[in-house]
């Protein structure tokens, strides 16, 4: 079952899933018993164990984590996952690794790198201009949430303005991230986003791809939102498929249907797997309600694409379609049903 890493772990003590790089043990063969402390080191292990060492000496960091939910929660295991020291802040106290702000840069060592992960809008604002008092020239500021990019440019001003470093960063792979990685797309100068290096490959999947420098203040976030534009549309294409498919008398299976186009289709993607996911679990969808939220993404991509005369027919309609699920009612098709009745005199329902 997938639920956020809410194990509340003291940065002053490992986490759960802490491992301890191989060098750091020594392997005991099964049935004896465990090697004692004292046990002594081939050279070859001597070597190894420095080596080790060497290597996390250079790469270890620490990092400030602001908002530990659904994202930041399981981002922090797997940034400690990756040897490096993570102190997180979140509002609720159960979350948190220290009670305050103040007491998260108090313990950072200088310079900092403070990652905020928390809600776009408001929260987001609250936090960069408290850390802007607290933090010191030099230190850095990631905005990792799904801020819209026309806020990056602000918060980089404001805080170039005290010598704080500005990234914007977004982050994409949702509550799987731990174990699948996270796609990184960040904006921002190439000094500032060298010094969060580290904590972006220990987030991002394993393999060549999955991190992109897209350019300047605001592109991560830029990026972002067109990944989730398309991220809009490709759900409701698969979405709308799926109700002709249900509506059909012909079609028996259509669950089956769904995993099949999993292997060799050209449609097969990973919304697919989590579609097929959501059938495993729930054949016809019966036990959910018809109703999608957005979160202001889809909206600043029909936004951006105005400004920019871009046709974005497909994003459009899927944003618009989440607007109709939140109606009991149609008010607009009350109307088209008046005007037919008018002009045509064709039969209309009685409200309920
Ligand atoms: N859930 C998802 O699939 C993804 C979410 N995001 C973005 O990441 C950010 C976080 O999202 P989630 O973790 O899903 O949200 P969430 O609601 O699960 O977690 C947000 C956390 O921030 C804390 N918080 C809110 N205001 C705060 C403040 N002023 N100071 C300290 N902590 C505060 C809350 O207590 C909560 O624990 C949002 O900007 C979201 O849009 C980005 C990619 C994927
Ligand atoms: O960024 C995400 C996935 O990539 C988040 O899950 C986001 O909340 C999705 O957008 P919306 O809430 O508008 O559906």
């Amino acid at each position: 079952m997938l639920t956020p890493a809410n194990s509340g772990d003291s940065w002053l003590t490992q986490p759960s899933g802490y491992s301890v790089p191989s060098g750091l043990t020594r392997s005991t063969p099964a049935g004896s018993k465990p090697a004692r402390q004292h046990a002594r080191f081939s050279h070859v292990e001597a070597r190894n164990l420095h080596h080790t060492l060497e290597h996390r000496k250079v790469n270890d960091m620490q990092l400030g984590l602001i908002g530990l939910g659904k994202m930041g929660g399981n981002m922090r295991e797997r940034i400690r996952r990756a040897g490096h020291t993570v102190i997180g802040y979140d509002r609720n106290p159960d979350l948190a690794d220290v009670s305050s702000l103040a007491e998260l840069v108090g313990k950072l060592e200088g310079p900092r790198v403070v990652w905020v992960m928390v809600p776009a809008g408001a929260a987001t604002q609250s936090v960069i201009d408290e850390l802007g008092d607290l933090l010191e020239p030099g230190d850095t500021v990631v905005d990792g949430g799904n801020s819209r990019w026309t806020d990056d440019e602000k918060h980089a001003e404001e805080l170039a303005a005290k010598g704080i470093g500005f990234v914007d960063a977004g982050v994409s792979g949702g509550v799987w991230g731990l174990q699948n990685g996270y796609a990184l797309m960040v904006g921002g100068d190439a000094e500032h986003i060298a010094k969060v290096q580290p904590v972006f490959d220990a987030l991002k999947p394993e393999g060549d791809f999955g991190f992109v420098h897209a350019g300047k203040v605001g592109a991560g976030h830029f990026s972002k939102m067109v990944h989730n534009g398309i991220e809009y549309a490709m759900m409701q294409a698969y979405a709308e498929g799926w109700e002709l498919l249900e509506k059909v008398d012909s079609v028996t299976d259509v669950r089956e249907v769904f995993r099949s186009w999993q292997e060799g289709t050209v449609i097969r993607s990973w919304l697919l797997d989590l579609a097929v996911n959501a059938l495993a679990d729930d054949e016809h969808l019966d036990k959910l309600r018809g109703y999608a939220e957005d979160s202001g993404e889809g909206r600043w991509t029909v936004e951006a694409a105005i400004d920019n005369s871009v046709p974005l027919p497909a994003i459009t309609a899927s944003l618009f379609a989440r607007f109709a699920s939140r109606q009991d009612d149609s008010p607009q098709m009350k109307m088209i049903a008046a005007l037919r009745n008018q002009f045509g005199g064709h039969a209309v329902e009685s409200a309920k």
